[in-house]
């Protein structure tokens, strides 16, 4: 099977495989992807995708090559330094090699956290991403691995590309209505940030999460991953253009952390934040966005745009200062000069308290 497209990073090109029933190849996709043999395999998977998926992809392994498997409890809270040092006791017991290859069965948490054991693990060792969620098609492609802190989300990780992204988009007919809210800003986001056509196109061609057909979805994603390949393929280490995959963000990991992590969905937190954005953006260049066609269409989609009334303003700023983003303690926001051409711009802490207090309302 040819690949849907193909990423270049620093180190290697790797394949990202997008169609309905995947899971069923796992194997012979992987294997046929990896530039040298692997000595063992290890899947490293969500329990409740597990419990869904996990007998068919280990079916696709002939009996001499099973993987061994660990599960995660789902969830945001296992991005979490317990239940890293926990895999990589499993890792060990399982007898991996420098030639082994771990893989990534679920969505964001697990592929951030599983791709982090395979970054770490004897110094790195390969991985392989089977995303499971529809905001994993921003997970599972660009290589930013890692885990929370209490005092901030991401904070510790490696930038550590898969071999192969193996993307069985049936598996998301399962995913909650919340999960696919969550993914969508993702892919929202990446209409505003650098194809506002995808924008118009999704207004068209996604009227609800429930009316998509497979045909749609696997169009979204491979839509919506050619732009974060364009962007991580310039700047995989995030020195430039790449901070520009940080839209919404900065607001979105402080939310999410002041309110407890996964107490509201990263992509939640990121359509909060892309609106907060975009106000900060029209403030601060004195511009009409014209974004709220867009805004109409994700409250119909059941979006809930405001910023949550337990997060104090003055603890999300605080927050904003341990964003990587940040130097000097000075925020950096990514701004948009218009609707696809963001900029990173320091913005000065009472301008942000104020848009903060103001509140984030709807347009
Ligand atoms: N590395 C990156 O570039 C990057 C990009 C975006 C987001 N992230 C990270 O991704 C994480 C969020 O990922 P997520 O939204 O996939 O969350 P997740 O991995 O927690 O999955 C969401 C929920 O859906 C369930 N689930 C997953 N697949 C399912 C399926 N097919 N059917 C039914 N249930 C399913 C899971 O058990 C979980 O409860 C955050 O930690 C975020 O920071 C990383
Ligand atoms: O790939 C990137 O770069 C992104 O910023 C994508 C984001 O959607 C993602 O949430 C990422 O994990 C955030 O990166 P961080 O460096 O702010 O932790
Ligand atoms: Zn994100």
């Amino acid at each position: 099977m040819k690949p849907s497209l193909t990423i270049t990073s620093e180190s290697h090109a790797y394949p990202v495989y997008i169609h309905q029933g995947l899971r069923h190849s796992t194997y012979e996709l992987i294997e046929q992807s990896l530039m040298k043999p692997a000595s063992a395999y290890m899947i490293i998977a969500d329990e409740t995708v597990a419990d869904l998926y996990l007998r068919d992809v280990l079916a696709s392994f002939p009996d001499n090559r099973k993987p061994s498997v660990a599960l995660v409890p789902s969830g945001e809270a296992s991005k979490s330094l317990d239940k890293y040092e926990e895999l990589l006791t499993k890792t060990l017991e399982a007898r991996l090699d420098r030639q082994s290859v771990i893989i990534a069965l679920g969505g964001g948490v697990t592929g951030d956290l599983a791709g982090f054991v395979a970054a770490s693990y004897m110094r790195g060792i390969r991985f392989v991403q089977l995303p499971s969620t529809l905001l994993a098609h921003d997970s599972s492609v660009g290589g930013k691995t890692g885990i929370n802190h209490p005092l901030g989300k991401n904070l510790i990780g490696a930038f550590h590309p898969p071999s192969a992204v193996v993307y069985d988009s049936e598996m998301l007919m399962t995913m909650p209505e919340k999960e696919w809210r969550s993914g969508f800003a993702e892919v929202v986001k990446h209409g505003f940030i650098a194809d506002p056509p995808f924008l118009q196109w999704l207004q068209e061609n996604v009227p609800s999460f429930s009316s998509c057909s497979l045909d749609t979805i696997n169009e979204l994603l491979k839509r919506s991953i050619a732009v974060k390949a364009k962007i991580v393929q310039e700047d995989e280490r995030e020195q430039g253009v790449r901070a520009y995959l940080n839209f919404g963000h900065t607001l979105a990991h402080s939310i999410e952390a002041e309110s407890g992590y996964g107490t509201i969905t990263h992509g939640e937190a990121v359509a909060i934040g892309m609106v907060f954005a975009l106000k900060l953006s029209e403030q601060v260049y004195d511009i009409d966005l014209q974004y709220a066609d867009t805004i109409r269409y994700m409250e119909s989609l059941g979006y809930h745009l405001s910023i949550p009334n337990q997060c104090d303003s003055h603890e999300l700023l605080n927050r904003m200062k341990i964003d990587k983003k940040t130097h000097n303690q000075k925020v950096h926001y990514v701004l948009l000069k218009e609707l696809g051409r963001p900029e990173l711009v320091p913005v000065d802490d009472h301008v942000i308290l104020q848009l903060l207090t103001g509140g984030v309302g709807n347009k």
